[in-house]
């Protein structure tokens, strides 16, 4: 297996950058999932990784080697880069093994060590007793793996994913998800996986790069994605985050400082070294906020929405210092809540998000 290094890679279609100034370094045996909405890039990057298109400055690496700069490009088959995608085309009329080895048929790899070398990738992806079974007889699961060790059988250097389980229902996602879990831990193969359902990225992941419009927006551990976005954007986009302005009043301490946010003072966590400023953005998940009773401090408003979620209530909620400051947050109380009730939140926590290019 072999790490991946992306360096300052940009990609341009006319004056249109699909893909800006991004730099990724991806470790030997590490699972790196790349989460964006739609058009933010992620297509793109697989295809400069895998070699199908050009890049237009930068550079990539396969293994220490150059795969990529602007002067060069090393044809896709020489890479041995191993793509699953989420459309994977079994062959009705061959078996699962006659499925796996057609590549080293095709390259007239000797009989015993094709079927060596296909019974290894079966083993990893947990379908050693299925060889000899047709398609048609196997679960959609069960083919997404047989497409998985049909890659695996070139001994690939890397794993491209590309959204591979976008086309399965809820129930054979989540398995699906142990079973490349699973698969990741078996092998210690190094694996991109492109995606952009953020709670498939979370479980599956080492690290995840966040892309937003071309540009690598945070490259973390699901974690520090969650508790510590670097952006607004990133704050926004995972776990539907509440990002409100607010105003530093203090310098850092022991990673807190004191913010102003609609009227209320709060203790947030924060960088190192974060001094009073104006302008400044934190971001909440759903346990920073509480309700509180009446006689308590916090910030009065109006409910504007309520919708019963199965365990939990989805609210819409209008402050009354700043009632374009829409917050929507779940609660998980017994307690219900309807359309034009006065409401005190309180805020008991939060992230103060570092101060960037992006946010101002
Ligand atoms: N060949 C091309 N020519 C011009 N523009 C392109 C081309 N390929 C991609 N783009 C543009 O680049 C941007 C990024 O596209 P890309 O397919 O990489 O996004 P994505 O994150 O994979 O989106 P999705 O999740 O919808 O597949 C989009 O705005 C797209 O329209």
């Amino acid at each position: 297996m072999a790490g991946l290094t992306l360096s300052n890679v940009t990609k341009s279609f006319g004056d249109f950058d699909a893909v800006k100034d991004v730099s990724i370094d991806v470790e030997d045996g590490e699972f790196l999932a790349v989460l964006g909405p739609s058009g933010c890039g992620k297509t793109t990057l697989l295809r400069l990784v895998a070699g199908f298109d050009r890049v237009s400055a930068g550079q990539i690496s396969i293994g220490g080697k150059i795969v990529s700069d602007a002067d060069s490009s090393m044809a896709p088959e020489k890479r041995r880069v191993g793509i699953v995608f989420q459309n994977y085309a079994l062959w009705p009329h061959m078996t699962v093994a006659e499925n796996v080895g057609y590549s080293l048929k095709v390259a007239k790899v000797d009989k015993v060590e094709a079927r060596r070398k296909v019974d290894e990738a079966l083993a990893l992806v947990d379908l050693t007793g299925l060889a000899d079974r047709r398609p048609a007889n196997l679960s959609g699961g069960q083919r997404q793996r047989v497409a998985l060790a049909r890659c695996l059988v070139a001994a690939p250097s890397l794993v491209l994913f590309d959204e591979p389980l976008a086309n399965l229902d809820v129930h054979l996602r989540a398995a699906m998800e142990d079973e490349f879990a699973a698969f990741h831990k078996r092998s210690g193969t190094t694996i991109v996986y492109i995606t952009h359902d953020q709670a498939e990225a979370m479980a599956l992941a080492d690290r995840i790069a966040v892309m937003d419009k071309g540009r690598l927006a945070q490259l973390a551990s699901p974690r520090e994605l969650y508790n510590e976005p670097a952006n607004t954007m990133v704050a926004s986009f995972i776990a539907q985050g509440i990002v409100l302005p607010a105003q530093v009043l203090a310098a850092e301490k022991d990673g807190k400082t004191e913010v102003e946010v609609l009227g209320q003072k709060v203790s947030v966590r924060c960088r190192p070294g974060e001094a009073p400023r104006m302008g400044a953005n934190i971001c909440l998940r759903a346990p920073d906020l509480e309700i509180a009773d009446e006689k308590e401090p916090g910030i009065l408003g109006t409910v504007l929405r309520a919708v019963y979620k199965g365990g939990a209530m989805r609210i819409d909620f209008a402050p009354d210092a700043d009632p374009e400051q829409k917050i929507s947050f779940e609660h998980s109380g017994h307690a219900e809540f309807g359309e034009g009730q006065k409401l005190r939140l309180q805020i008991v926590s939060g992230w103060l998000i570092p101060e960037t290019e992006q946010n101002s």
